[in-house]
């Protein structure tokens, strides 16, 4: 584990503060903890025009660090907000990630495992401006290494900060682990968004855990609600069904269609013109990372609309989990066009 100012530690800090009161540093807690249990090196292969079953030249590959919850991040980090990031890696390759999380300022509580994090291959289509994942199982996490991420996130928690759980679960581990994690912080007063699909998701939203927001897809809701759903009322509808399982915040992307907001009193949909995007992948990811931005605001429902909105947007113009520059972001949070449904 990587030496980590940002990080409260007690026992450092009382030590400091006695060998010199006027000298000691000012350590702040973390204000976000991201847990990716499954998290991969994106291989994004650029091509003019894919077409199934032919013989295709690239134009551009790129690798770069991924899986949700370190793409959520990676974002956060460039919006200037203090991230702990933790999860499993694959010793073999984890060199990557570190100097990522170095690059970024992100504290590196990644607990290392032997054997190779995945590579997820992504097939970015320039004509249509699809993006194709083919995404690889993942490492076999043991139960121990699990334990341990388990014991490092209940370490770096602080009361009141959100808590990101994000991406699939690797096949080792039982789709109850998100669940497990969030019962976990049950009375550490942490804000958890949860962003994961089918099984994991399923089992999360039936335990009796703290979750504060989820933020599915619409085939993810789909799949979660158990019948396909057209058009905004049903997703709406289909929203409100799981902020009645205690929820305070259920967020529905669509992609290029924008996404919608529902809490208790309100549901907002939000958009901004559909774009070519250079990649889609983690477009997802960025909008969590604006919810979790606007969370720390203690923002209301539209302001996190706006800003979680114009943070997906900005990830579109690049490959990987980064941001362009806040400015630029505010200026496209004031331009979301936000309805009230
Ligand atoms: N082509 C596009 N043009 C404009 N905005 C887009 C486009 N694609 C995505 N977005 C924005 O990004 C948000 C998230 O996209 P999407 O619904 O595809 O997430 P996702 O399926 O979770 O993606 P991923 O899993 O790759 O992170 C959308 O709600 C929308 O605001
Ligand atoms: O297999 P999962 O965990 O569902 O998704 C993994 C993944 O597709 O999610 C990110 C985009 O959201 C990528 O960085 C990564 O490759």
């Amino acid at each position: 584990m990587s030496e980590d100012p940002q990080v409260e530690n007690s026992d450092v800090e009382t030590s400091k503060v006695e060998a010199s009161k006027a000298e000691a540093p000012k350590v702040q807690p973390p204000q976000v903890v991201t847990v990716t249990l499954n998290p991969a090196i994106d291989l994004t292969i650029t091509l003019d025009h894919f077409v199934i079953g032919t013989v295709q030249r690239a134009t551009a590959a790129v690798s770069t660090c991924g899986g949700k919850g370190i793409n959520v991040a990676g974002c956060l980090a460039d919006w200037g907000i203090r991230v702990v990031a933790t999860g499993v890696l694959g010793r073999a390759n984890d060199g990557t990630f570190a100097e990522f999380f170095a690059a970024k300022g992100i504290a590196d509580r990644f607990v290392r495992t032997p054997g190779e994090t995945r590579t997820n291959i992504k097939i970015a289509d320039r004509t249509s401006g699809e993006t194709t994942d083919v995404n690889l199982p993942g490492l076999r996490v043991p139960a121990v290494a699990f334990d341990a991420v388990r014991k490092m996130l209940m370490d770096s928690v602080a009361p009141g900060r959100p808590v990101v759980l994000a991406g699939s679960l690797p096949e080792t581990l039982p789709e109850t682990a998100w669940a497990r994690l969030a019962a976990d912080l049950r009375g550490r007063e942490a804000r958890i968004v949860l962003d994961t699909s089918g099984g994991p998701l399923a089992a999360a939203l039936k335990a009796n855990v703290p979750i504060h927001a989820v933020k599915p897809n619409h085939v993810e809701l789909e799949a979660v609600i158990g019948r396909p759903l057209t058009g905004t009322g049903e997703l709406v509808e289909a929203a409100r069904t799981l902020l009645a399982r205690g929820l305070a915040l259920v967020v529905v992307s669509r992609g290029a269609e924008g996404a919608l907001f529902v809490d208790s009193e309100t549901a907002l949909a939000a958009r901004l013109p559909a774009k070519a995007a250079l990649s889609t992948v983690g477009a997802g990811d960025a909008m969590v990372a604006g919810i979790v931005a606007a969370l720390i605001e203690d923002a209301p429902i539209e302001r996190i609309a706006r800003l979680s909105t114009a943070f997906a947007a900005s990830k579109l113009d690049r490959i990987g989990p980064y941001l362009g520059p806040a400015e630029d972001i505010e200026r496209l949070a004031a331009a979301v066009s936000v309805t009230l449904i």
